[in-house]
């Protein structure tokens, strides 16, 4: 069922200790949360324990890995795996963000085994997709990003789909402090929602989350968290501000 998610990642940022005084700064905010909205937190693995300790018994906040590999478990060295997450009672995990496609050269169809090995193992893959400033300036975003989500999603079933989460994310709005505007987004992602629709039918399309990443702030979240096809948000730099990350969950009202 689609969900309004406001997703924060961490990225590979803070230290243990400040890691820790987050969370608790974030948990005693006030925020209200309705049935169909959720909060997903992607920490650095090291802190996933610590994290997750921290949500027990809070309703509709989940702990998310950033990345996760390939294969079950074995001699990969430095990896994670799905299963570890599972054992742990993780259930959701970033995929193909525009830094891991960039600087470890994550290809769609490697990016294709990774959302088959979370589905497989009962994990929500948050699967990024986004254009860079180049291809925006030459209008071809749209076929950029097709490309992304058909080479990496489109062999599901329309059951396996909707429980994708598809995050938006330009990479020139990444960090740079420069939003797409609603209208843009907005605009990119009915170009998704409709795409899905073709492949499979407007009600799988109309069941998956799409959220949009770049920039995300408390001063804009609520204007485009109330575009139609913005399911919310995969927040970064404000996401490791309790306050600015509190005032974004409540922009999802
Ligand atoms: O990459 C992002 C989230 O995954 C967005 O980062 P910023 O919110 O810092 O622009």
């Amino acid at each position: 069922m689609r969900k309004k998610i406001a997703a924060a990642n961490w990225k590979m940022n803070l230290t243990y200790a400040q890691a820790n005084e987050l969370l608790d700064n974030l948990f005693s905010k006030k925020y209200s949360l309705s049935e169909n909205q959720q909060v997903v937190i992607a920490v650095p693995a090291p802190y996933l324990h610590l994290a997750k300790e921290k949500t027990q018994g809070k309703n509709q906040v989940f702990i998310s890995a950033q990345n996760i590999y390939t294969k079950k478990s074995g001699a990969y060295t430095g990896e994670i795996s799905v299963e570890m997450l599972q054992s742990m009672g993780i259930e959701h995990t970033i995929i193909g963000h525009s830094e891991r496609r960039d600087y470890f050269n994550e290809s769609n169809e490697f990016l294709k085994e990774k959302v088959d090995i979370c589905l497989e193992n009962h994990i929500t893959p948050i699967f990024c997709c986004g254009e860079a400033l180049e291809v925006r300036e030459q209008n071809k975003q749209n076929q950029f990003v097709a490309k992304q989500i058909e080479e990496s999603l489109f062999h599901l079933s329309s059951t396996d789909i909707q429980k994708v989460v598809i995050a938006y994310e330009p990479i020139w709005a990444i960090g740079t402090g420069k939003t797409a505007t609603s209208e843009q987004a907005q605009e990119i992602q009915q170009f998704i929602r409709q795409l899905i629709a073709n492949k499979y039918d407007a009600a799988t399309a109309d069941a998956v989350s799409i959220l949009y990443g770049g920039s995300v702030k408390a001063n804009n979240a609520k204007e485009l968290f109330s575009q139609p096809d913005i399911d919310g948000g995969l927040v970064g730099g404000a996401s490791l501000n309790a306050e600015e990350f509190a005032a974004i969950i409540n922009a999802l009202a």
